[in-house]
């Protein structure tokens, strides 16, 4: 500022020289600084406009690319069209409650916490009592070490070298306990962390798994939309933070006490006690001001931290989306518009982020200005009040001259200004400690509101925006609060001696609530090998879905057998099996575990005669049993869906759900799995558009694609179709 003002003052005689009088050039500053201001706050509304006007260009022009459009300047507008139709999703869905400290959050808080200190006497509670102890130690040994260094200060100025070296060592013996409480204290929160971190994570497993919900969460409702970074880094966070919060609270709390408790006695010894008098309310109206002003002018942390969650899950569901399919994007060469979504997501975490640096950069400076000089200027008015004025001194002025007593007066000023700036400091980290509350939302809103939906989830209750407006005059699905109800039921039958499938005028319906088949009705038993054909998206995967208590059943009924341990009812083989990680051995038996197949008795022999069945003895000669390999990516198409098929035969359920699921393998070794399984006494229900499997069904369900279905016995023309199909191909549909 002296630089400036000296520049400017050069500045003006030179002006003054050349014939202009000061007073005009004076114009001439303030009258720049308004031009500048007058930009600064014109320029974003100007930018804002045209950007609105250039959305409104976009949308004329949707549908037919430009060569904007494919030159990709016009991604930014596409971005941010994109994020209002989020932000209009997220208004309809009514879930747009700001994050930040009101009522919702703490009663989110306090039911998270229940959840990370379940009892009165658990491992957490150990570990806070461990640190709670630890924060009111550091806080005594920052007053006693307040106290020596006066006393240092004092023998200074007595010159006395004896007590001074005692005092040094006693200063220095202190520095070890005191370092240690204060590693200690971290060491403490660190742990905390982890625990509830464990804790929550634990109860959200537990939830996420529940009734199939990491399929419900993800396919049947779209409240969230990235589960597996709520469910690591989110929870996380937010235990990082619970547990920071704790000791950034509590010890300010003790210091302000045990300070305000030391600051009276000693003052009272000088009889200059500056908790008397207007001290108190000086300082209590600076800090209420102050306080006051940061709250009012602290930008919304909690909706800009949680606003930065969303844009971080979405860069990484986009890179983890890029992992799942590498191959196929390889294949088609889509990395240019991969690359220009993972750029789009990222600008828009950066963009968020610049957001909250800027926010942060002036409120920074309003907090340090108000908390490092209007608070340590209050402290030493505070603390020199009453000395400079000695009004309540009873220390005569012929004492002053006093060595001793201008000793003990500089010990009292140097302990009380250390104990001020200590307390100050308490204050400042209480009231920093706002801005992480509200940054504790944010997360508290994300981790609390996933909870809420796994639990809703996982009781049937599902939030889909698309849903009401087109179905709810359907008459099939009820509707309550905006919600579709599943009125359908699901019955068990425990009777071994009836092992049927029954639908009864159950429809087919999917997430979106789009009625694919109004109603169907079926009988099935064991024997019954059903073939099950119609046009693509005609509900065919649908109906295994709902025979699996994957999708919700919203009118009719559904029996079937209840699921036995050793023997399950239905096993689903999808068109791409999933491989998960482990070895050979764990491949074939999956779901099951190494201590399920030995429970079962089931041993390597007859693993290996499994996979011979389905012609892939040559990988178990290739690689052992309990070699653990990627066997995604080791395995080709055709022999990921044998493995598949080798599952089926490992467990032998009464019913197998066959989705396209040998569409990759040969036919004559294709042949031969189905008659294994009908061998084994697996009732077959199949997908297909091979006509060389029609031979191994008895009935027939046909769906036409417009609801209608036809459920029959195959006659033997039928069943024959692959023969009939190459003599005569045109006549056969
Ligand atoms: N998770 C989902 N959310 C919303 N709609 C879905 C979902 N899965 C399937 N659908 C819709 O349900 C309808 C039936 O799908 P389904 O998978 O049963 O078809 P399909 O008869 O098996 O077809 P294909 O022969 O192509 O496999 C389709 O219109 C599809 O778009």
């Amino acid at each position: 500022m002296t630089v400036l003002s000296k520049y400017v003052d050069r500045v003006a005689e030179k002006f003054e020289q050349a014939g202009l009088s000061k007073q005009a050039f004076s114009y001439a500053i303030v009258g720049s600084a308004l031009l500048a201001l007058g930009i600064k706050a014109s320029l974003p509304l100007i930018r804002r406009s045209k950007q609105n006007s250039c959305i409104a260009d976009y949308k004329i022009e949707k549908g037919s690319p430009t060569p904007k459009d494919i030159d990709g300047s016009n991604d930014d507008l596409k971005l941010a069209e994109a994020e209002k139709l989020l932000v209009e999703k997220q208004l309809k869905q009514k879930q747009m409650i700001e994050p930040g400290l009101n009522k919702e959050f703490l009663d989110q808080l306090r039911k998270l916490v229940s959840i990370m200190i379940p009892q009165k006497f658990c491992y957490e509670t150990g570990l806070l009592t461990i640190h709670t102890i630890c924060l009111f130690s550091r806080t005594f040994l920052s007053i006693y070490v307040a106290a020596l260094e006066g006393a240092i200060v004092k023998f200074i100025v007595r010159k006395d070298v004896k007590q001074f070296a005692i005092v040094l060592l006693k200063w220095f013996g202190i520095a070890i306990p005191a370092t240690f409480i204060n590693s200690m204290i971290r060491f403490l929160e660190c742990k905390l962390s982890l625990a509830f971190r464990t804790r929550l994570v634990r109860h959200s497993y537990r939830l996420y798994f529940k009734n199939q919900n990491y399929y419900r969460v993800s396919n049947l409702d779209g409240r969230i939309e990235n589960a597996d970074h709520r469910l690591t880094e989110d929870i996380s966070v937010f235990a990082s933070s619970v547990a920071h919060l704790y000791s950034s609270l509590t010890k300010p709390c003790f210091d302000l006490m045990l300070i305000g408790l030391a600051l009276m006695r000693s003052s009272s010894k000088m009889n200059a006690s500056i908790l008397s008098g207007k001290c108190p309310a000086l300082s209590v109206t600076v800090i209420a001001l102050t306080a006051h002003i940061l709250r009012i002018v602290s930008p919304k942390f909690g909706q800009l931290v949680s606003e930065e969650a969303n844009r971080y899950g979405y860069l990484r569901h986009i890179h983890s989306r890029i992992i799942t399919n590498a191959e196929e994007i390889a294949f088609y060469g889509g990395h240019k518009v991969e690359l220009l979504q993972l750029r789009q997501a990222y600008n828009r975490l950066v963009n968020q982020m610049n957001n909250i640096f800027s926010q942060k950069l002036w409120f920074i400076m309003l907090e340090q200005f108000f908390m490092k000089y209007v608070w340590s200027g209050t402290g030493m008015v505070m603390v020199s009040l009453p000395i400079l004025t000695g009004a309540s001194s009873n220390i005569s002025t012929a004492n002053y001259a006093n060595d001793s007593n201008i000793s003990e007066r500089t010990q009292y000023l140097t302990t009380a200004r250390n104990l001020l700036i200590s307390a100050a400091d308490a204050i400042e980290r209480l009231m920093s400690s706002y801005k992480e509350i509200v940054a504790l939302a944010g997360y508290t809103y994300r981790v609390a509101g996933m909870l809420d939906v796994f639990e809703e989830t996982a009781q049937g209750n599902y939030s889909k925006a698309t849903v009401v407006e087109n179905n709810e005059m359907n008459g099939i699905i009820e509707f309550r609060d905006g919600k579709p109800i599943a009125m359908g039921r699901i019955i068990y039958t425990d009777d071994p001696g009836n092992m049927s499938i029954t639908l009864r005028s159950v429809p087919v319906v999917t997430p979106n609530c789009d009625v694919v088949v109004p109603s169907l009705t079926l009988y099935i038993e064991p024997g019954i090998h059903l073939l099950i054909t119609g046009p693509n998206g005609c509900g065919k995967s649908s109906l295994f879905r709902i025979l699996s208590g994957l999708w919700p059943i919203y009118a009719g009924e559904l029996h079937i057998p209840r699921p036995v341990d050793d023997r399950p009812c239905m096993f689903y083989i999808p068109q791409r099996p999933y491989m998960s990680i482990g070895s050979l051995c764990d491949q074939i038996i999956y779901p099951d575990s190494r201590d399920d197949m030995k429970r079962k008795g089931i041993t390597e022999n007859e693993l290996r005669s499994i996979l011979k069945m389905v012609s892939l003895e040559h990988i178990a000669q290739r690689d052992s049993f309990d070699l653990v390999r990627d066997w995604k990516d080791i395995l080709s198409g055709g022999e990921k869906q044998r493995m598949a098929v080798a599952r089926l035969f490992y467990h032998k359920p009464r019913y197998a759900l066959l989705d396209e699921c040998t569409s990759a393998v040969s036919i004559d070794v294709e042949s031969s799995i189905y008659e294994i399984a009908k061998s084994m006494n697996i009732t077959l229900l199949t997908i297909t558009h091979r006509p060389t499997l029609w031979k191994f069904h008895t009935h027939i369900l046909e769906f036409d694609g417009q609801g209608s279905w036809k459920f029959r016995k195959m006659d033997a023309n039928e069943q024959q179709k692959d023969v009939l199909t190459s003599q005569f191909p045109n006549n056969i549909k």
